[in-house]
């Protein structure tokens, strides 16, 4: 099941350096493992904006809510969830 996933990142002015860049890179660890199991397909940065637009490829609505609630930036985010079916348009045959 395909879903387009929009993650807005809030920071407060005031969270330690240090701990947002731990949080930063354990975030990236995981959507790199995650990417590379074929699971997170796509990430793109919303230009000018702290936010990305990503395609998540997964067997449930619940796998994506569990895989969601386990990245580190979670609690700093806003997310927004559309489930994505394929467009009779498309020619690429992969689309599902
Ligand atoms: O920077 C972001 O958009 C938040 C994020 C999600 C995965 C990642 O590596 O960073």
């Amino acid at each position: 099941m395909l879903f387009k996933v929009e993650m807005d990142v809030n920071i407060p002015l005031d969270y330690d350096p240090a701990r947002l860049d731990e949080l930063k890179a354990a975030e990236k660890a995981l959507s790199q493992e995650l990417q590379r199991a074929g699971k997170w397909r796509h990430i793109w940065r919303v230009a000018g904006q702290y936010a990305n637009v990503s395609i998540f490829d997964v067997e449930s609505n619940a796998e994506l809510h569990d895989l969601l609630m386990t990245l580190p930036l979670f609690p700093f985010m806003d997310i927004r969830v559309a489930p994505l079916c394929r467009h009779p348009s498309s020619i690429h045959e992969d689309d599902r």
